[in-house]
């Protein structure tokens, strides 16, 4: 796979965060985020009219809290299941409660100390990667977390087993941004690194756009860039080029 071309002022860029922007870290909380990126990226979003938004399946809170990101800056949370757009207003998809769900993954979690349980406002993450032996162990409690809940789907990450609701993905995400001023009828591009991002690769190949997977590992993406470091020295180029060529006129 070829590392992606630039973009050009008719684009809308969309980016997972955990091993895409940042590199993996020990825990969540302990992600380091260099200190340019948010300014980076809200540079880069606004030689794009505001078509740049964070597509992770951290809660939409926890990227503002490590990108201090404007209030209207465009972020979809918990693997789309809330998705903030550039009008501010945030969506959540209802859920019912997770109570019945999360009983065996915290009893798991408390015979386990260096296992992580992780409560979203959507869904649960149970990280192993503290105890790589117990992905077995994780997999069962979260499957029969599977079984207690109401229309929720499983999902196997890097060192993480997590449930979020089914109608919930980065392509519904993608797509839903799309329907919207800024992003409507720009080309998407959407760079990321984990299983959950394979939904939005098919969605933007789907539509004409570009697909990233950042890593190594097989992919739908038809593009590669290495790592996070490769790209912000990505997000570094696009800025520069479009920074130099005059603005076109999107269609609202
Ligand atoms: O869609 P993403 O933005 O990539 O979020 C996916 C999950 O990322 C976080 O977990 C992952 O990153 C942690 C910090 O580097 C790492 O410790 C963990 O092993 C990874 O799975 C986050 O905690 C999850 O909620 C996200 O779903």
């Amino acid at each position: 796979m070829l590392p992606p071309d630039l973009p050009d002022r008719a684009s809308a860029l969309f980016f997972d965060f955990d091993g895409t922007l940042v590199e993996l870290a020990p825990q969540p909380e302990a992600v380091h985020v260099d200190p340019a990126l948010p300014g980076e990226l809200s540079r880069l979003g606004g030689l794009l009219g505001g078509a740049l938004a964070i597509v992770s399946g951290r809660p939409l809170a926890d990227i503002d809290h490590h990108l201090a990101l404007p209030p209207r800056f465009g972020v979809a949370g918990v693997h789309g299941a809330e998705r903030r757009g550039a009008d501010g207003v945030v969506r959540r998809m209802a859920v019912p409660p997770l109570d019945a769900a999360l009983a065996p993954v915290q009893a798991l979690a408390e015979r386990h100390p260096m296992l992580r349980l992780e409560r979203k406002p959507a869904g649960l993450a149970l990280h192993y990667r503290q105890a790589p032996a117990l992905e077995d162990a994780c997999l069962a409690a979260m499957s029969e977390a599977l079984a207690r809940s109401e229309g929720m789907a499983l999902m196997h990450g890097k060192m993480v087993v997590e449930i979020k609701p089914r109608r919930a993905s980065k392509g519904a995400a993608v797509r839903s941004f799309l329907d919207e001023r800024p992003f409507r009828h720009r080309r998407p591009w959407f760079f990321g690194d984990d299983v959950t991002d394979e939904a939005a690769f098919e969605f933007v190949l789907s539509v004409g756009g570009v697909a990233v997977k950042v890593g190594p590992g097989e992919s739908l993406a038809t593009h590669r860039l290495a790592d996070p470091a490769a790209v912000r020295g990505w997000i570094a180029r696009a800025t520069s080029a479009l920074a130099e060529t005059p603005v076109e006129r999107v269609s609202p």
